[in-house]
């Protein structure tokens, strides 16, 4: 068997097309475009790029992009600051701060200032426990995406066997939320899993996100599984990869994600889609 291809860039430029066709219409209607609000803080250069991504997607379908590029030693309280002013601004519909941050700002604290009506990241613990609750109303993006790319394939998931590696607040754990909100059956494992091949060929769609190149080996693979690779790694070549082993593991699956085209692009659709829902509620 060689696997289908999930092609995440081709189904994120759909998702992007609906969104545009909604913001005209609002525009037409004289009411604001969608604004989204990036505050980067340093010059990671991995982050650099997926604002730059985020920005273009903006430009793209019409929404306002309020940037905001500030140095590595910003303070938490300007920090707070700023979402505080950006949580009063009727201009501005979703705000993300760009993961991670530098060592002198708390994660968590940051996002507990962000309204949860404007959490377009749906890091928030109200948005995490909305999700949990299956009342989802802002649901992280990068597993949001992964559900409509399945749904737009036309992928069944009630009663499957999945299993999501990679235990993270913004991959993982809400990644297993929708899954069991679909209806799956559904394994997490994470750093201290025993037997994680075992795991992983028990499964009829397997999720990876863990951050190591090519960790998941194509003969781990279950014959006819759907595989979704999560990972972006840089290798020294420039050039990027997944956390599964790409050619061995399309020829035991029936659907396999590439790196890149495939959930990437997928994360920023949905953080469009959930920017424009902010939006229309308003
Ligand atoms: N495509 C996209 O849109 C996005 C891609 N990513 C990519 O996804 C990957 C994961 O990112 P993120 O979730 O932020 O990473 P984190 O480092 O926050 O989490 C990694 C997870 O993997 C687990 N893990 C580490 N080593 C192993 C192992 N040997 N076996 C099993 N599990 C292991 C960790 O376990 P433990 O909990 O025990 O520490 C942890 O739960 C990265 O490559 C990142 O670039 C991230 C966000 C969006
Ligand atoms: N607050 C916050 N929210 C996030 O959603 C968030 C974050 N912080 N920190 C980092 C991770 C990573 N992430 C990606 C987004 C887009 C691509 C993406 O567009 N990928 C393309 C191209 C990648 C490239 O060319 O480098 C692809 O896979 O085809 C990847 C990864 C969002 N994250
Ligand atoms: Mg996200």
């Amino acid at each position: 068997m060689s696997a289908n291809i999930l092609d995440g860039k081709a189904i994120a430029a759909e998702v992007r097309a609906e969104i545009k066709a909604q913001v005209t219409e609002r525009l037409e209607q004289d009411q604001l475009p969608p604004g989204l609000a990036v505050i980067l803080v340093g010059e990671n250069p991995a982050s650099q790029v997926y604002v730059r991504n985020k920005k273009n997607a903006c430009k793209e379908v019409g929404f306002a992009d309020f940037a905001y590029d500030l140095p590595a030693s910003t303070t938490q309280v300007d920090l707070l600051a700023l979402i505080d002013e950006l949580n009063e601004n009727p201009e501005v519909h979703g705000i993300l701060v760009q993961l991670p941050l530098p060592d002198h700002i708390n994660p968590e604290t940051v996002i507990e200032r962000i309204s949860p009506a404007k959490d377009v990241d749906g890091f928030h613990p109200y948005n995490v426990g909305r999700l949990a609750t299956r009342m989802p109303k802002l649901a992280p993006c990068t597993p949001h995406g992964v559900m409509t790319m399945l749904a737009k394939t036309g992928i069944e998931l009630r009663g499957l066997n999945a299993v999501v590696v990679g235990a993270s607040n913004i991959v993982g754990v809400p990644m297993v939320l929708e899954l069991l909100n679909a209806r799956a059956t559904v394994t997490i494992c994470h750093s201290a899993t025993k037997d994680l091949p075992a795991k992983v060929a028990e499964a009829d769609l397997v999720v990876v996100g863990v951050g190591i190149p090519n960790m998941v080996k194509g003969d781990w693979i279950k014959p006819g599984a759907i595989v979704i690779d999560v990972g972006i790694n840089r290798l020294d070549d420039g050039s990027l990869c997944g956390d599964v082993e790409f050619e061995s593991a399309k020829a035991r699956a029936s659907w396999i994600t590439p790196v890149p085209g495939g959930v990437g692009p997928m994360t920023i659709a949905t953080l469009l889609q959930n920017t424009l829902a902010v939006a229309q509620a308003s």
